[in-house]
């Protein structure tokens, strides 16, 4: 079979430069690092095209352009990729460290080509760029390997695990092959692979960009489906879930929970208006989280009122943290319309008894209990559970 290594260039660099239009084109919405990165890969993807086009054209044109353009464009090609999949990794892009294994990869192979011309020197240089350019990839994608790590990762780690395949093949013929010095265009099993794993590189990598965006995309849909917009605490629907996984995780004897209500809160809402209202709350919001230990739990089940899960809390440790809470919210003061305003807050508590079959009977008693701390006046804690002695949790200080 004879298979002739320009043309597979040439397609190579035209299904490139198809792509790029299109891959930028279909993500025109895309916003933040996502846009960032893959508006990069499309200009990787234009580099790539006119780069492998001028490496085909090696017997047509000058040794400049087919060797020092063209690997100067690549180099740049390779050190963009690497910056726009960091990018998109959340890590550090490190622009200097890929600029010097770019720039001394060229210099290295201007060198080899025009001052002392040695082919396989120019390969073994730019098999050592590349190597420099993965690492800086493979580091942050080591993550993907663990169990349940992103398949997405996994994807983009095998296209770059195929293209380091492609140039190791090809430095291994060149020091044990039979041919001297092949050249690039000599159709030996290295340069084919090589030429016929490039010419699909641009595919591969552009999929595996696109499902790494999805990944990034859902995750933080995720987030937002379990966050309270204002306050940036959990709502309602990620409080029932975390409720039930604490429930069937933690000790049956032990995890109580708060029932937190804002004292007449309308009159904040009637006198600064719903703005006004919203600015209390989520200084409360705050407020209240700073006197909760990590594994707490605090969300924002609706209005002016807050959950606070609290596992393997007992009954006293639980009336404890209530009343800290309660005195830590009555000093907050938010200043609306120029005056400093404070709120109270009543808190229903309740524990977990053996009884309970759900998450759902331990928020109904809190919430019995917080309607029987407003009808007692308001600014106080109440639980409907009898009080007996607990193994005390560490209760934490607010630290705010
Ligand atoms: N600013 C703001 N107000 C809200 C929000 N959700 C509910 N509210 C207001 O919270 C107030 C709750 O009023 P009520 O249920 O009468 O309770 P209250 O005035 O706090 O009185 P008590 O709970 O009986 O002490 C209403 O004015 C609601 O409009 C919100 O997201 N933002």
């Amino acid at each position: 079979m004879h298979i002739d290594l320009v043309t597979l260039s040439l397609v190579g660099a035209l299904q490139a430069l198809l792509l790029a239009p299109l891959l930028l084109a279909a993500t025109r919405a895309y916003t933040g690092v996502a846009r960032q990165s893959l508006r990069i890969w499309g200009t990787v993807l234009v580099l790539q095209a006119l780069g492998w086009a001028l490496m085909g054209a090696r017997d047509q044109i000058s040794g400049w352009l087919s060797i020092v353009l063209a690997n100067g464009v690549l180099m740049i090609s390779y050190a963009e990729t690497t910056r726009a999949l960091r990018l998109l990794l959340g890590v550090p892009p490190r622009r200097g460290l890929l600029a010097a294994i770019g720039i001394s990869g060229w210099l290295g192979i201007v060198w080899f080509a025009q001052v002392q011309p040695d082919y396989p020197m120019r390969v073994y240089i730019a098999t050592v760029s590349l190597g420099g350019f993965l690492l800086l990839l493979l580091w942050p994608l080591r993550h993907a390997l663990r169990p349940g790590g992103s398949t997405a990762q996994r994807v983009m780690l095998l296209v770059l695990l195929g293209a380091a395949a492609g140039w190791f093949f090809r430095v291994c013929e060149l020091i044990f092959g039979d041919v001297p010095t092949p050249g690039l265009l000599a159709a030996t099993p290295g340069n084919i692979a090589q030429m016929i794993y490039s010419a699909m590189e641009p595919v591969f990598a552009s999929v595996g960009f696109l499902l790494m965006y999805n990944e990034l995309a859902q995750a933080e849909l995720r987030r937002l489906a379990r966050t309270d917009a204002l306050t940036g605490m959990l709502n309602r629907f990620a409080l029932d879930e975390m409720a039930q996984r604490l429930f069937q995780q933690t000790s049956p004897h032990s995890g109580a929970v708060l029932m937190i209500d804002i004292d007449h809160f309308k009159t904040i809402n009637d006198r600064f208006g719903h703005a006004g209202g919203d600015r209390m709350l989520a200084a409360l919001a705050r407020g209240i989280s700073q006197c909760l230990r990590a594994d707490d739990v605090l969300g924002r089940v609706g209005g002016e009122e807050f959950l606070v899960l609290l596992p393997g809390t007992g009954i006293d440790d639980a009336l404890t943290l209530a009343e800290r809470l309660r005195t830590a919210v009555s000093g907050i003061q938010v200043t609306l319309d120029g005056e400093p305003q404070t709120v109270t807050i009543s808190v229903g508590v309740a524990v977990r008894q053996a009884e309970d079959k759900g998450p759902g009977a331990l928020v109904r008693r809190a919430d019995r209990a917080l309607y029987a701390a407003k009808n007692a006046g308001r600014d106080q804690v109440a639980t409907l559970d009898a009080t007996r002695p607990t193994p005390t949790r560490d209760v934490a200080e607010c630290s705010g």
